[in-house]
Order: structure tokens, then C-alpha cells, then sequence
């Protein structure tokens, strides 16, 4: 089939790679110049494992092309992808800009019939405003090709985007006709072949269910945060909660562990989102609100530990371990480690840091710094440091040298925000062992 793809970042990208691996003709439409430049000589602006190769071979096979050239997309493809971004506006809405533009930009290019499918996480009702905007530029061109509109969320991770897309637990498409739903249908049948994973459903309950999938994930991370806090309190350790919770079919193992708090560029602003949207209707989401609250509190987890250890951070230097919101990506988008870094500038403090794919990003963000150092690598980070913090669970910091940490750290004192150590360990190797919610493992809990 001929696609076009309208945004080449996390989403656009790797939709626009996988369905070109599958033999589709693919073009990928983005207005940043530099970006379609860099991407147009194999060099993909992202760290997402297996994108590099993916995009490479496509291009090099002429199935993938980047362009600036809207028009020239609007004429490519039958199939029109939106996967712009939606980052939160200053109400906390859904800011629906860059979909509103990449509307308006099909209704005035485009000839013949055109399948315009929303990839972006838009807010329910927003399948309706594409229409609207298409045929007003239709209209002002006076001609009338036919068009449909479908929504067909996205629910890929970023560290992993490229197995999610290929093997979807399933797959959500929106439609109001059956044209528009035998297109979609044929283009997921290839990965679709084990079993049929496509679920057809009205354009509002598909939009729906990209915001409820995420905000479900995001409040078992909230309420494991918050039993970490209670847990911390009361002298027990989540960690042995958590597995034994776990072991419940019905709760199960997977987002239930407890951290410094949920980051990345969909939860935050997704909660945010369907909360503007829940109160825009009259309805006062307070579970919606608790997430974010219990989310923003948690995310100073880390710098209120330091500050109890410590008293004052003045003067204090800090150890970083771990700047993305999670593994496996090199986006800082909302990450807890950037809550932390700044909570300790404004309290005097200064930092070195270490992150195995985050520098680039971390320099992009904070670069001009002086209480800041970048380090080459994971010991670097820890030398001459009051504390070592670990933010962000890449697995090469899970088995550190803990001697050769010890003699490096001015202080043996670990704070560990994804609980990836054992306290009872680190306390027998001499080391000051703070996590999560393990207060029966710390020695003096706050
Ligand atoms: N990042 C992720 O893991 C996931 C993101 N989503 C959703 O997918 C959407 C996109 O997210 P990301 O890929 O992370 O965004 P991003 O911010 O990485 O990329 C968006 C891209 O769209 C481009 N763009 C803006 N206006 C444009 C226009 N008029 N024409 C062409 N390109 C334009 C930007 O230059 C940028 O390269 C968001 O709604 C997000 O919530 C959904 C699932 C996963
Ligand atoms: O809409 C989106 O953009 C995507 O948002 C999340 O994907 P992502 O943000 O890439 O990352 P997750 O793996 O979900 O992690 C989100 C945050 O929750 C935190 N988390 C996750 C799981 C857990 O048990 N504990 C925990 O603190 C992570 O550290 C991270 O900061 C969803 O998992 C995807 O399905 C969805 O498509």
C-alpha cells in the first residue's frame, strides 16, 4: 500500500519503518528541515534499539522516503497518517495544533480519496474536528473528493516500540464505515497472523481507549508509589509487597514496581489530558487528579530523602545514576531525574551525572551549567560524591563494583529510586542504603 506518515518522531518513525519492513511504500512527512535532512541520509535523530537497521534498510530498498514536501505527501498516499505530537497545553489539555495543521494541509492538497487516520493520542471528539477542518479547506477550494476519518491509537513503549509494533496486543481502529475499516484491516494483516488482534470499534471508544490504557497503567504506578510511602512509614518493605501482591493473577507482576515516579512524554500529559477533558463535560475526575498528585509528590522522593540524610545540600555534590524516564530510550522528557536536578541546584547543590544513551539530550537541556558535570561513564559519576542516586534502573548499573564505588564516593551513601539493590547487602558492604518504600531496610527512615 502507499502510506504517508505526517511526523517522524517516537511514533511517526517507527510506524512509518515497520509498515515499510512489511512492504509498504512509506513517506514520512515532518517540518522540522534538519530532522528529515538527517533522517534522508540513515541517521535516525532518536535512541530507540533496532531503529537505526530498520530505517536504514527500508530507505536503502526505496520503501521509506523523509520529506518537508506536504503536498507531495497529501499526493502519496491513500492511507494518511497523523502521528504529530498532542503535548499538554496550559490548561493541561491536549493541545491539538499540529493535528489541526496536518488537516488542513490534506484538505488543501489533496484529489482524490484519502483514508486520514489519527495515530496521535487526541482527546475524544478530536476524529470529528479532522473532518471538520478537511472539508473547510475543501470547500474553500470547492471541490468534494471523498475522505474518510479513523482513529487508530498507538500504544507502543518507547525501548521496545519496534516489538510492540510488529507484535500488538492488539490493535484499535475506529472507523464509522466498513471502507475505511477493510483498509485497515489489510494493512495490520501481516501483523496479525498468529491471531486476529484487530478490534473494530466506533472513532470516539477507540480514542477513549488510548487515554484509558494509559491512565490504568499510570495509576497502578501511582498506587504503588503510595504504598511505598505508606509502607516507608510503617517500618515494612514494598519490595517484599510487591512480590507477594504480584503472585495474584488478577493484580499481577507487570507495572506494579514502585519508583522516583512516573515520567516520559504520554503518561503526565495524558492524566493531564483526560482530566481537562472529564472536566470539560461536567464530570470531576478525582482519581484522575490523585494519580497526577500522587505522581508529582513522588518525583521528590529523592531530593527529600538527600535532604533528610543531609540537613543542608549546599556545597553537597551529587552522584546521578540514570537521566531518561526509563531504560532503553534517551528521552528526558518529564524525567524524574530532571525533578531531581533542579530541586538540588536551587537548594546549592551540584551534580555529576551518567546516562548511557541521555547524554546528547542532557547536554541539549542543561549543557550551559556550571554546577553540572557530564561523565563519560557510570564510575566517573561517583567520584568525590556526598551520595550516588540511582534514577533511572539501566541494567549496567544493577552490578556495580561496590568496593571500587566505595573508594571512589566521598560518602558511602546509595539512594536507590528504583530499588534495583538489596539493602541488607549494601548495609554489610559499609554503604547507606535508602530506596523506595523499604524503610525495614534503611537505617534511619524518614
Ligand atoms: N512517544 C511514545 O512512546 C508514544 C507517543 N504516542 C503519541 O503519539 C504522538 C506523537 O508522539 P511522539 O512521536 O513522541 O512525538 P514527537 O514530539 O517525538 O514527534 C512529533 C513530530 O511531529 C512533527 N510535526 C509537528 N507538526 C507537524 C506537521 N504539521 N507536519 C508534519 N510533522 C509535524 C514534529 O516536528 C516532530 O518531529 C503523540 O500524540 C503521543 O502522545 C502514542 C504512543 C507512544
Ligand atoms: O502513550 C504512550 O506514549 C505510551 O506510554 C507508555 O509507554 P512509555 O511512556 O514509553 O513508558 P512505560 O514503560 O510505560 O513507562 C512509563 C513510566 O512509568 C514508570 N514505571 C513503569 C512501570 C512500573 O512498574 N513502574 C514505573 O515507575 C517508568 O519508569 C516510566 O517513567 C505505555 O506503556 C505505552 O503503552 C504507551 O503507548
Amino acid at each position: 500500500m502507499r502510506i504517508t506518515i505526517f511526523g517522524t518522531g517516537y511514533v511517526g518513525l517507527v510506524t512509518g519503518a515497520c509498515l515499510a519492513e512489511t512492504g509498504n511504500h512509506v513517506v514520512c512527512v515532518d517540518v522540522d528541515a534538519d530532522r528529515v535532512a538527517r533522517l534522508s541520509h540513515g541517521e535516525v535523530p532518536i535512541y530507540e534499539p533496532g531503529l537505526d537497521a530498520l530505517v536504514a534498510g527500508n530507505v536503502n530498498a526505496g520503501r521509506l522516503s523523509f520529506t518537508t514536501d506536504a503536498a507531495a505527501g497529501v499526493a502519496h498516499g491513500k492511507l494518511q497518517f497523523i502521528a504529530v505530537g498532542t503535548p499538554s497545553d496550559e490548561s493541561g489539555a491536549a493541545d491539538l495544533q499540529y493535528v489541526r495543521q496536518v488537516a488542513d494541509t490534506i484538505g488543501r492538497h489533496m484529489t482524490e480519496y484519502r483514508l486520514v487516520i489519527t495515530k496521535s493520542t487526541v482527546p475524544v471528539g478530536t476524529a470529528d474536528e479532522v473532518r471538520a477542518t478537511i472539508r473547510a479547506a475543501l470547500e474553500a477550494r470547492a471541490v468534494s473528493p471523498e475522505f474518510d476519518v479513523a482513529s487508530n491509537p498507538e500504544f507502543l513503549k518507547e525501548g521496545a516500540a519496534i516489538e510492540d509494533f510488529m507484535k500488538p496486543d492488539r490493535v484499535v481502529i475506529g472507523v464509522d464505515n466498513e471502507r475505511a475499516a477493510d483498509h485497515l484491516r489489510a494493512l495490520y494483516a501481516p501483523y496479525n497472523r498468529s491471531r486476529d488482534r484487530c478490534m473494530v470499534m466506533d472513532i470516539r471508544s477507540a480514542e477513549l481507549t488510548k487515554y484509558a490504557a494509559n491512565i490504568m497503567l499510570a495509576a497502578k504506578v501511582s498506587m504503588m508509589n503510595e504504598l511505598a510511602q505508606i509502607s516507608d512509614r510503617l517500618g515494612a518493605d514494598i519490595e517484599r509487597v510487591r512480590t507477594a501482591i504480584g503472585a495474584d493473577h488478577r493484580i499481577g507482576y507487570h507495572f506494579i514496581y514502585p519508583g522516583c515516579g512516573f515520567g516520559g512524554s504520554c503518561f503526565p500529559k495524558d492524566v493531564r489530558a483526560l482530566g481537562s477533558t472529564s472536566r470539560q463535560h461536567g464530570y470531576q475526575p478525582a482519581l484522575l487528579d490523585a494519580i497526577e498528585g500522587v505522581n508529582t509528590r513522588q518525583k521528590r522522593v529523592l531530593f527529600e530523602r538527600l535532604q533528610a540524610h543531609f540537613g543542608d545540600l549546599a556545597g553537597r555534590t551529587i552522584g546521578i545514576w540514570g537521566l531518561a524516564f526509563k531504560p532503553n530510550t534517551d528521552d528526558m522528557r518529564e524525567a524524574p531525574s530532571r525533578t531531581l536536578m533542579e530541586a538540588l541546584w536551587a537548594a546549592g547543590a551540584s551534580v555529576r551525572a551518567f546516562d548511557p544513551e541521555a547524554m546528547g539530550e542532557a547536554r541539549r537541556l542543561y549543557g550551559d551549567r556550571t554546577d553540572l558535570v557530564l561523565c563519560d561513564n557510570a564510575l566517573a559519576a561517583a567520584e568525590g560524591v556526598d551520595a550516588l542516586v540511582v534514577v533511572t534502573e539501566w541494567h549496567i548499573f544493577r552490578s556495580p563494583d561496590f568496593d571500587e564505588l566505595k573508594t571512589l564516593m566521598a560518602r558511602p551513601v546509595i539512594v536507590d529510586g528504583r530499588n534495583i539493590y538489596e539493602p541488607e547487602y549494601l548495609r554489610r558492604e559499609g554503604f547507606t542504603y535508602y530506596g523506595i518504600g523499604r524503610a525495614a531496610g534503611n537505617p534511619s527512615p524518614v
